[in-house]
């Protein structure tokens, strides 16, 4: 495996001078599963106020990054700032301030649409009034007014992710961490989800979702962080880690490594005579 390359100083000279706190500060965060080593001591800076993409091939780390990063996870080492606060120390304070849509995603399955939203609004504290507005706003962005009384176990895949997201939304959090958003989702549903994390983004928030969808990553983000084995290979603004390559997907392929990997080759009984 290549070393790891910092392309960019990190949040705080990326693109420019800008002294805003990151939304995010993880440093040197280890985890092990048993031999497997997940993730290998990261440091990274996610700069506020911007849609971030970490990508990486399956089995990178970007699921259990994330995971210790939203506190649903504990790291062997290591420490990690959300805004400022420390997720470990401070949980109550981070969770105030973060939006999550795990991949996996558990939900109250014996609630309505409109059940779950109410409950997760009332569980972060908002009033009836508010959250009674919101879930309608939600719901009809989101085209599920006409399944609001559905179960949600009664839901598809892409239901489900709506609707979490929807929750992930409610509280209007600072940082919104989405854990492959658009799997399963209809490409006229990805379109309106687009749009409303566009808006979201716009209004000062940060958007960091895992992807290994180049296409979706380049055209969605403005800064992403590259992942493989457990490392963050490439850091910065879409521009500074694409650098000369063609697109986001060749400059992906070189980090990885995937460049001398066997595509299928060896296969050589693999539609021949039968
Ligand atoms: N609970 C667990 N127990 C054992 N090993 C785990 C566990 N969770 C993750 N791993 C291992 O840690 C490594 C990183 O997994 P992780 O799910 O974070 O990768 P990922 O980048 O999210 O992959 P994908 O894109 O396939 O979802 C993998 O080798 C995986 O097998």
């Amino acid at each position: 495996m290549p070393e790891q390359t910092d392309i960019t100083g990190g949040a705080s000279t990326a693109g420019g001078a800008s002294t805003a706190p990151p939304a995010v500060r993880v440093q040197g965060l280890w985890k092990r599963f048993g031999d497997q080593v997940a993730v290998s001591g990261i440091d990274l800076e996610l700069p506020a106020g911007k849609f971030i993409g970490l990508v990486g091939p399956n089995g990178a780390g970007k699921t259990t990054t994330l995971s210790m990063v939203t506190g649903l996870l504990r790291p062997d080492m290591g420490s990690i700032e959300v805004g400022g606060h420390d997720v470990w120390r401070d949980p109550v304070a981070v969770k105030a301030r973060i939006g999550v849509l795990p991949e996996g995603l558990r939900l109250f399955e014996r609630l309505s649409g409109r059940e779950l939203l109410a409950y997760t609004g009332r569980l972060r504290g908002l009033p009836g009034v508010e959250v009674d507005k919101r879930t309608t706003q939600l719901l009809d962005v989101l085209d599920l007014a006409g399944a609001q009384h559905k179960l949600v176990v009664d839901y598809s895949t892409g239901m489900r992710k709506k609707i979490g997201l929807a929750a992930a939304l409610l509280h209007n959090p600072e940082v919104l961490f989405l854990d492959e958003p658009f799997e399963g989702v209809d490409p006229v549903s990805a379109q309106t989800i687009r749009g409303v994390l566009e808006r979201y983004t716009r209004s000062g928030a940060t958007v960091v979702f895992s992807s290994h969808v180049m296409e979706l990553v380049e055209s969605l983000c403005d800064w992403v962080a590259v992942m493989a084995a457990g490392r963050i290979r490439a850091r910065g603004t879409l521009a500074e880690v694409r650098g000369d390559a063609p697109s986001l997907q060749d400059a992906f392929l070189e980090l990885v490594g995937a460049g001398a990997r066997d595509t299928g080759q060896s296969l050589d009984w693999l539609g021949g005579a039968r």
